[in-house]
């Protein structure tokens, strides 16, 4: 079995029906093994307004998919809520967001894929949820673990997020919107 872990952002259109529908589509690609809550964050690293995005983390089983076959389902799922790929990688308002944080400890770099995510240690809106889900996952490269990450950040970085949504009601709103 390889584990991975997938950070969804949306800060564009309904975010919350955003991240309930990228849920359903990873839940029929991979079985989950994990969500965290929503939470709702302050634009981080980027130029200029934007609006406040909702961001939350997946752990799952990634059974026989290598790592460049599940960012291809993820860029699939991007896609089907309207993210435009030319704006791929510019930091610009999105529907939906979704990276592969980790595959299980491989460490991967290709045009395409570097694994683990090469930003993911110092973002807030990846470490907070993450506690969530898997506070003691390590990066492959250094060993710590995203606990120790979090505590690492300065404390105007970890107070921009808030509990916006609980990991139940993501779920209940995903099974309602695929009609269970
Ligand atoms: N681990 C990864 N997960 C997702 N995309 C990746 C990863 N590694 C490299 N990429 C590449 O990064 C490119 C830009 O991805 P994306 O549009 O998600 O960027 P972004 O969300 O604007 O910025 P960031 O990658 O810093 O979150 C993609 O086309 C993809 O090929
Ligand atoms: N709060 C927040 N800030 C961001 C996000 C995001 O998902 N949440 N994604 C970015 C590019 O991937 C850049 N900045």
């Amino acid at each position: 079995m390889a584990h991975l872990w997938i950070a969804l952002g949306s800060n564009l259109g309904v975010r919350i029906r955003n991240l309930a529908y990228a849920v359903n589509a990873l839940r029929e690609e991979f079985v989950l093994l994990g969500i965290s809550s929503v939470y709702e964050t302050e634009p981080w690293g980027v130029e200029g307004p934007q609006p406040p995005y909702l961001n939350a983390v997946l752990h799952a089983d990634a059974g026989d998919l290598a790592p460049e076959e599940v960012l291809e389902r993820l860029e699939r799922i991007e896609g089907a809520l309207g993210r435009d790929p030319a704006e791929k990688g510019k930091f610009l308002p999105r529907p939906l967001d979704a990276d592969l944080l980790l595959y299980g400890d491989v460490v991967w770099r290709s045009s395409r894929l570097v694994l683990p995510h090469p930003r993911m240690w110092e973002r807030p809106f990846v470490l907070r949820p993450l506690l969530d889900v898997s506070p003691d996952v390590r990066d492959p490269l250094s060993g710590e673990t995203a606990l120790s990450f979090w505590e690492r950040l300065r404390e105007v970085d970890r107070g921009g997020i808030r509990r916006w949504f609980s990991a139940e009601d993501l779920l209940r709103l995903a099974d309602l919107l695929r009609g269970n």
